[in-house]
């Protein structure tokens, strides 16, 4: 394979010759840089994964909700210095509009919620699985999409939203197998770093600017993160007490530092009251440090993790309370994750853990000879009409090439249309495990 992944990009692809016998470049048959084909095995993963997320979402009375994979570029534009729009895929339409394709769908819920109005009712439940897409300059051959699960709950202040939000992650872990020795999630409040901010008068305009700051301690050094602390104009005694708050171990410890009164304290307590009455206390753990990458989280924060430290983070989310309001929309409360496709692979697959799905077809139905093909066409539509599936061989084949594909789809039964059988409305019917071998009415058939 050519260096660069059989891609023809810069390397003149090859000169093949068309039906007009015309030189014609051989396409690239793979798909952009960064992106991926679901040929039908990785399908039936990706169709097995989202399945389980759908069944969660449907479990917690969660509607589901989507929105274009397309937005106005303003609407991820936010000046807090964040990965995500400086790698933000975005573009000028023939229009002459500023364009983008959407990095992540807290922005487009929080869209169509203004949009919506007074004309629903609140608290919403809402759920979405989307494809958001990033270009990375040099891309590292990191992916440029995947796609992503996403819960909401508008209208909520209190952290029993919160609170939920985990308990639907959770109960999907347990779905597919992984346990609270697996994986857990460390659980902080940027409240800890406001009522920091505060105690050093330092401007709520730089909330945003810090905490994204922040979120990179474990991406580059610490000296960085005191430098670009200290351009935002924070003095180097408050960025000193800002780390120091930052590596605290405890609820206790927390409190010592902060004092008992702030809100902090209590959200925290609040929910790790709640963690025991939803059941999942083993699964989650207070992390100070948590601050995640998103700007406009105000509140509780959250991200899953693999308790072997290999991946990065599985899952993360938080509380948005001031999204809406800087779309102009109202001062409504929310809270919400994001879950994506490509770290829950990798863990299953360290786990051992992924599904073996092969296809499923229940019948083969193969006329026996070519002026068949037409009662072989009735066979399938009779059985598919009683919700049997049925691949129908569409050719004159010999009997060895069907019993050869029978065994790739994995079908359960053969179906062979005869002319004698046939004359009677019967068809013969072999269970190609067992090699049981019948002949039945068409209408007996089920
Ligand atoms: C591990 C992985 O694929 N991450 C990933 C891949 N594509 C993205 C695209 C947009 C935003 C975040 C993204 C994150």
């Amino acid at each position: 394979t050519k260096s660069n992944g059989g891609r023809s990009g810069s390397i003149v692809a090859p000169l093949v010759a068309n039906e007009e016998g015309e030189e014609v470049q051989k396409i690239d048959v793979n798909p952009p840089k960064g992106t991926r084909d679901f040929a039908p095995e990785d399908m039936r993963l990706r169709n097995w994964l989202f399945n389980h997320f759908k069944e969660v979402s449907r479990l917690f009375g969660y509607e589901e909700v989507d929105y274009p994979v397309l937005e106005t570029e303003a609407l991820f534009i936010r000046k807090a210095g964040e990965e995500i729009r400086d790698q933000l895929y975005c573009f000028e339409d023939r229009g002459k509009r500023r364009v983008a394709l959407r990095p992540e769908l807290t922005p487009s819920l929080a869209r169509l919620v203004i949009q919506k109005g007074k004309s629903v009712s609140l608290p919403l439940k809402w759920f979405a699985i989307g494809q958001c897409w990033r270009y990375e300059r040099m891309t590292r051959g990191r992916r440029r999409e995947h796609y992503q699960w996403n819960m909401d709950i508008i209208g909520v202040p209190q952290v029993t939203a919160e609170a939920e939000l985990i308990s639907s992650i959770v109960t999907f872990f347990k779905r597919i197998g992984i346990t609270a020795s697996d994986v857990g999630f460390k659980v902080s409040s940027r409240k800890v770093l406001q009522e920091m901010l505060r105690k050093y008068g330092v401007p709520e305009t730089l909330f945003g600017r810090v905490c994204i700051i922040i979120d990179k301690i474990e991406k580059i050094p610490i000296d960085e993160i005191k430098k670009e602390l200290g351009s935002t104009g924070i003095s180097e005694d408050a960025i000193e007490q800002l780390l120091q708050v930052l590596s605290v171990k405890s609820l206790d410890d927390l409190e010592d530092v902060l004092g008992g009164a702030g809100e902090a304290i209590a959200d925290l307590k609040q929910l790790f009251s709640l963690a025991e009455k939803f059941g999942y206390s083993e699964w989650i753990q207070f992390d100070a440090s948590v601050v995640r990458g998103l700007a406009y989280y105000t509140g509780i924060v959250f991200e899953g993790f693999d308790r072997k430290g290999n991946l990065r983070a599985i899952c993360g989310g938080g509380r948005y309370d001031r999204l809406l309001p800087t779309y102009g929309g109202d001062d409504i409360p929310a809270c919400g994750f994001g879950f994506g496709d490509a770290v829950i692979v990798e863990l299953l697959k360290e786990k051992n853990l992924l599904p073996e799905l092969g296809q499923e077809v229940e019948n083969i139905v193969c006329a026996l000879e070519k002026d068949l093909q037409g009662a072989a066409a009735t066979v399938a539509t009779t059985l598919r009409s009683k919700g049997q599936t049925v691949d129908l061989v569409l050719e004159s084949k010999p009997l060895k090439w069907v019993f050869k594909r029978a065994a790739r789809i994995n079908a359960r039964r053969l179906i062979l249309v005869g002319k004698t059988e046939w004359e009677d409305g019967s068809v013969s019917v072999k269970v190609l495990s067992s090699g049981e071998q019948f002949q039945v009415k068409l209408n007996d058939l089920e």
